[in-house]
């Protein structure tokens, strides 16, 4: 049976494109070529930093129920985002986006 739950992971309308993925795009979000999915890569001081981050970035994730792709190098943690359940882009992969923005700048600032 739908709820919201399920309509979280619905593939955004155009217009929630326009929306809710143009604020991230600017933040230097893009889309991945060939797939319903964005991408940034973040770069810290140090891996400490760089796995800080992740901690936080894990812990949302696991709340949420919804999980980056992602790789890390060092001081490099490159993300995608994508929802399987839906085959493209959900309102879960932007509000996980906006999440891993306050993370990534909380991350730097302490
Ligand atoms: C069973 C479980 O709820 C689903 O497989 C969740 C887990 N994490 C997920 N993460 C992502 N990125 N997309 C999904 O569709 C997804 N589905």
């Amino acid at each position: 049976m739908a709820d919201a739950s399920d309509a979280k992971r619905a593939k955004l309308t155009e217009e929630e494109r326009t929306s809710s993925l143009s604020p991230l795009k600017t933040t230097g979000w893009t889309m991945v070529e060939g797939r319903d999915a964005i991408y940034k890569e973040f770069l810290f001081k140090n891996f400490n930093e760089a796995w800080g981050f992740m901690s936080r970035v894990a812990l949302q994730a696991e709340k949420m129920d919804h999980h980056p792709e992602w790789f890390n190098v060092y001081n490099k943690v490159q993300i995608t985002l994508s929802t399987h359940d839906c085959g493209g882009l959900s309102q879960r992969d932007v509000k996980l986006a906006t999440f891993i923005e306050s993370a990534a700048a909380a991350t730097k600032s302490s």
